[in-house]
């Protein structure tokens, strides 16, 4: 552990979309620009958008294309959106994205509840997404859901998250995202699955996305660290969740996320204390607490870490 502190991690920021987008208070476009617009001043390097997705499926993202054309973008940050096929990424390019991400899933169950198909028929959707976005210079990130538990059908084994991600990475997605969606996982079956996945594809292309329903999400995240996984999805103030999972809290928060890795001595390029503010503001407009245990107990410095 002790060479990681030489080490960088990206954090993928995801509160705009994965936060917002299961938030039961519908917020107006013009806040969510603001929290973007914040976000891209604290030195996060990806901030995951909105999504593409039916309205009628997912109310709270219907404002998509207003959102994604509104925002400040600021040079060398990438401002993805989720696209589930052809028709939500041509919706997003029309509104000027540059990075998209397709999300499919290692449980049936939970892909049908999701996007209305089953895992593999979902796989099918992103060939001609992938194949738009090359002729168009648009980079494609992949997520995988479900890799270590689903909402419907239980454990879920490393074989069929290996199927997902190899189908993504071969298709052209540049990193691949695995989703433990409803924060079941625990360091011991992360592991089981990493041993997998990162024998399929280099750890390099890998990103872990942890919700922390059963508080598990840093230490999940530090275990990926061992596997040599170097980009980290977190949600400021731990917002959100995801519709088709019932019960899953949100991802883990990004304030915690980025305080464990500054402590290990790994570079992020994040401000905590601007984040921190970030954090504050969008939990005022949604009429919550934060999730984050370092916004919480924040009183302006850090305390001595040894
Ligand atoms: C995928 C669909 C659209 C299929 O939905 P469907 O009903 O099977 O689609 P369809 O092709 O049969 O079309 C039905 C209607 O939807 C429209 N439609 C078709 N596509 C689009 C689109 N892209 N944008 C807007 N509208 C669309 C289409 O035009 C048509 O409109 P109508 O003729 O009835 O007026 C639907 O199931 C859907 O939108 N699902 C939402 C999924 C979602 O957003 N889930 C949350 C994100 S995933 C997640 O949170 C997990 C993740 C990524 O964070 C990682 C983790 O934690 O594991």
């Amino acid at each position: 552990m002790s060479k990681l502190s030489q080490d960088k991690v990206r954090i993928v920021e995801v509160g705009p979309r994965d936060g917002l987008q299961n938030e039961p208070k519908l917020l107006p476009a013009a806040i969510k620009i603001e929290l973007i617009d914040r976000l891209s001043t604290t030195g996060l390097q990806t901030i995951e958008a909105t999504s593409f997705v039916s309205a009628k499926w997912v109310p709270q993202m219907g404002d998509n294309a207003e959102v994604l054309r509104g925002i400040r973008r600021v040079p060398g940050i990438s401002y993805p959106v989720l696209t589930p096929n052809l028709k939500g990424f041509e919706a997003a390019l029309a509104a000027g994205a540059e990075e998209v991400a397709v999300f499919g899933a290692a449980s049936d169950a939970f892909s049908m509840k999701n996007v209305n198909c089953s895992a593999s028929a979902a796989i099918e959707r992103f060939k001609p997404v992938l194949e738009a976005a090359k002729q168009h210079g648009v980079r494609v990130r992949g997520y995988v859901s479900t890799v270590v538990g689903c909402p419907y059908e239980g454990a879920v084994a490393p074989k069929a998250v290996v199927q997902v991600v190899k189908a993504l990475h071969d298709m052209g997605c540049y990193e691949i995202s695995l989703g433990d969606t409803i924060g079941v996982g625990t360091p011991g079956s992360m592991r089981k699955m990493l041993d997998e996945v990162t024998r399929a594809v280099p750890a390099q292309q890998l990103a872990v996305h942890c919700h922390d329903t059963y508080g598990q999400a840093l230490s999940n995240i530090l275990t990926s660290l061992e596997y040599g996984i170097r980009v980290v999805d977190a949600s400021v103030s731990g917002l959100g969740g995801c519709p088709y999972a019932r019960g899953a809290s949100g991802n883990a928060a990004t304030e915690d996320v980025v305080y464990m890795l500054h402590g290990i001595g790994i570079k992020t390029g994040v401000d905590l204390d601007k984040l921190i503010g970030v954090g504050r503001y969008i939990c005022t407009e949604l009429g919550r607490p934060s999730e984050s245990k370092v916004n919480r107990a924040w009183k302006g410095t850090a305390p001595k870490q040894t």
